[in-house]
């Protein structure tokens, strides 16, 4: 059974549909790369599953279950983590304190920050002091301490060098190997597209490609025509 399931679904904003019609199914263990141009909706979508906002159409399935009644905080508690944009620390709490707020068990704590030696050392620091990069591995560690079923990831390298991004995204692979079923909103097309098995392009508020992530990888003029809308 898939952990998150999108049927046919509609999130409105102000005046009405931003994103529309959009179907999916994510496995646990398996990433979904969900890219497309600025303003296609992206993070619409992922505060729709969440329910930062309401959807206005269609089904959410969490293992199954229907959740797009549900509250945004029932929905954590089914096992949903959404990474928002921008470095979701709380920069006046330290990492361990940090971890805490998502860590059941110390022992979950300590096997999450046992991961990244770079936060290992800076343990007692404030998120503040660290830099972009590291904070995003407070989040990461974060998401392996709670041990998600469904983890929403949007645009996790926002601010980052590239080749600081790279080093955070085996990691993603990494929490899905776990267990969860990952859906990967990014602008690095081609890094997302590299550890996802799916994809799915939107543009101007409606699916343009939903496949395999390696035919988009592989063929550009596929890629430029889904981000022109053209499927
Ligand atoms: N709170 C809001 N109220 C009204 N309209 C909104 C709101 N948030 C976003 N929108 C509009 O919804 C559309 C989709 O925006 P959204 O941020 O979901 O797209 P995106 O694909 O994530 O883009 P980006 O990559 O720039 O973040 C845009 O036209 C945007 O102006």
């Amino acid at each position: 059974m898939s952990s998150l399931v999108l049927d046919n679904v509609t999130v409105s904003r102000g005046a009405g549909p931003v994103i529309s019609g959009v179907s999916l199914a994510v496995g646990r263990g398996e990433v979904t790369a969900l890219v497309g141009p600025n303003g296609a909706g992206k993070t619409s979508l992922l505060d729709g599953i969440s329910g930062v906002v309401g959807i206005s159409g269609g089904r959410i399935l969490l293992d199954g279950e229907p959740v797009e009644r549900l509250s945004r905080v029932a929905r954590v508690r089914r096992g949903l983590l959404h990474i928002e944009q921008g470095r979701a620390v709380f920069p006046s709490l330290t990492v361990r304190e940090n971890l805490s707020l998502t860590a059941r068990t110390g022992a979950d704590l300590d096997a999450a920050i046992g991961r990244f030696p770079e936060l290992e050392k800076r343990i007692n620091s404030p998120a503040a002091l660290l830099s972009g990069g590291e904070q995003q591995m407070v989040v990461l560690a974060r998401a392996f301490a709670a041990k998600p079923r469904v983890l929403l990831i949007d645009e996790m390298s926002l601010g980052l060098a590239p080749v600081v991004f790279m080093r955070l995204l085996p990691y993603v692979e990494e929490l899905a190997q776990a267990g969860a079923g990952v859906l990967l909103v990014e602008q690095f097309t081609h890094l997302a597209l590299g550890i996802a098995q799916e994809a799915l392009v939107v543009a101007g508020g409606k699916v343009g490609y939903h496949g395999p992530a390696a035919a988009l990888r592989d063929d550009s003029e596929l890629l430029h025509r889904a981000y022109l809308g053209g499927g």
